[in-house]
């Protein structure tokens, strides 16, 4: 969100959300069903048939003043979209036919051969996961936690969560009676917590706006924040209309990058080790700082993602992929992959993947650092009004894929 002057600009906020996604579609905003998974996805007002939903910043902030984009008083405004989302596909059910063959290495090689580098189908179904556990994993982070094996469905184990808390608590010496007492209650904090977290974040005014003298109409609260909106009374004369919005962060324009991670991101990484799907979004009106916040987040996520990849869960044989598309005018695009149309399908069991999707093995934060900026590269530049674009990094057993891609040669 932004530091605002008075004339006319609203803002952006930053999302997390866990998600399920069912569609069959060449042109991926078209359908009903998409039209169900952008809503279930927290992209609704993609959709576009639907007006009904509006999205979060057309009644949080109007009125704003200057800069690029936002006119007097204009509620237009450009729906773009940063985003990216982590998962794996260490489900005990193959979800979807599997990656028929992978990419391997493909960008760092600079080679390929048919059975290695022919389109492969990316499952896009998430597990209906535990939610987002910000209370147990927030702990995880205290100090050196993050090694610590974490609680829940993991690489680990095929065991539900409430069995991994008991061989815990079993660790520590806690009687039954107590440990039954306290997976129930860790079920229900966990099954308490919002599957969905919204953070919105201020950005300083910037030089056009001080330029012009533009006043900062937003005070930040802990959780809240207040839109000072200037208002004119019949006989003309000037008062302020304060309006307050709730979010469950609210970060002031003093927050720096690494806070934000700490407080958006930072949390998930852990759970996507739990057999979930993690995203990740930032959406708001041109100019509102939607690229400097989402820019650094998938490098520190991939960061602290390796590197529980090589401590807690080393020796488990796990691989990370990263792939890039872009929803543009209603299309999929693959940005690692000479923007190539791609399509969604949903097989026999409703699942949806993107067919022809290039995945890459990465094992070093160096080489996402590559594959994003070759992403940013190829991604549209225009002005639409549907434009996203999505940085997916996946944990996978080499094993499994190996045994799904078999599966997908079937007919
Ligand atoms: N929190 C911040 N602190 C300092 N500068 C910021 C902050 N947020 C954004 N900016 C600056 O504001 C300008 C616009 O930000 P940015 O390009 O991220 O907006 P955007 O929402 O991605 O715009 P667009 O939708 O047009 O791509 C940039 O110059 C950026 O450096």
């Amino acid at each position: 969100m932004n530091g605002m002057g008075r004339q006319g600009r609203r803002s952006g906020a930053s999302g997390l959300q866990v998600h399920h996604q069912r569609q069959y579609s060449d042109n991926f905003l078209e359908t009903t069903s998409n039209g169900r998974w952008l809503q279930s996805s927290g992209l609704q007002h993609l959709h576009p048939s639907n007006n009904s939903i509006p999205p979060l910043q057309d009644y949080a902030f109007y009125g704003g003043g200057g800069g690029d984009g936002g006119g007097q008083g204009s509620r237009i405004y450009r729906n773009v979209q940063r985003d990216f989302s982590m998962g794996n596909d260490f489900f005990d059910e193959p979800m979807s036919p599997p990656v028929s063959s992978r990419p391997l290495n493909r960008w760092k090689n600079g080679e390929e051969s048919p059975n290695e580098f022919s389109p492969g189908l990316l499952d896009l179904h998430s597990f209906d996961t535990e939610l987002l556990p910000q209370m147990p994993v927030a702990n995880m982070y205290n100090g050196p936690s993050l090694y610590n094996p974490v609680r829940g469905r993991s690489f680990d184990d095929s065991e539900p969560y409430i069995s991994n808390n008991k061989q815990t608590g079993r660790a520590g010496g806690v009687p039954d009676s107590c440990l039954l007492k306290s997976f129930a209650a860790d079920k229900e904090k966990v099954n308490s917590v919002a599957k969905i977290k919204v953070v919105v974040r201020k950005r300083p005014l910037n030089k056009k706006e001080l330029t012009k003298n533009e006043e900062d109409i937003i005070e930040t609260l802990s959780n809240s924040l207040v839109v000072h909106e200037t208002k004119l009374k019949v006989d003309l004369t000037e008062y302020l209309e304060k309006h307050e919005f709730v979010f469950d962060a609210v970060l002031n324009e003093e927050v720096s990058n690494d806070e934000v991670y700490r407080e958006t991101v930072e949390p998930v990484v852990p759970i996507i080790f739990q057999r979930t799907k993690a995203t990740c979004f930032a959406y708001g009106q041109t100019g509102s700082g939607k690229t400097y916040t989402m820019k650094p987040l998938p490098l520190r996520a991939s960061r602290d993602i390796l590197r529980l990849m090589h401590h807690t869960y080393r020796n488990q044989g796990l691989q990370l992929f990263v792939s890039f598309f872009e929803i543009y005018g209603g299309k999929l695009y693959d940005l690692l992959g000479d923007r190539k149309k791609l399509c969604m399908r949903e097989d026999g069991k409703q699942q949806v993947c993107i067919v022809g999707l290039q995945e890459y093995i990465v094992s070093d934060v160096e080489t996402i650092k590559e594959l994003i900026e070759k992403g940013n590269a190829t991604r549209s530049t225009g002005t639409t009004v549907n434009e996203v674009q999505i940085l997916q990094i996946m944990i996978s057993r080499h094993e499994w894929k190996v045994q799904r891609s078999t599966r997908a040669c079937l007919p």
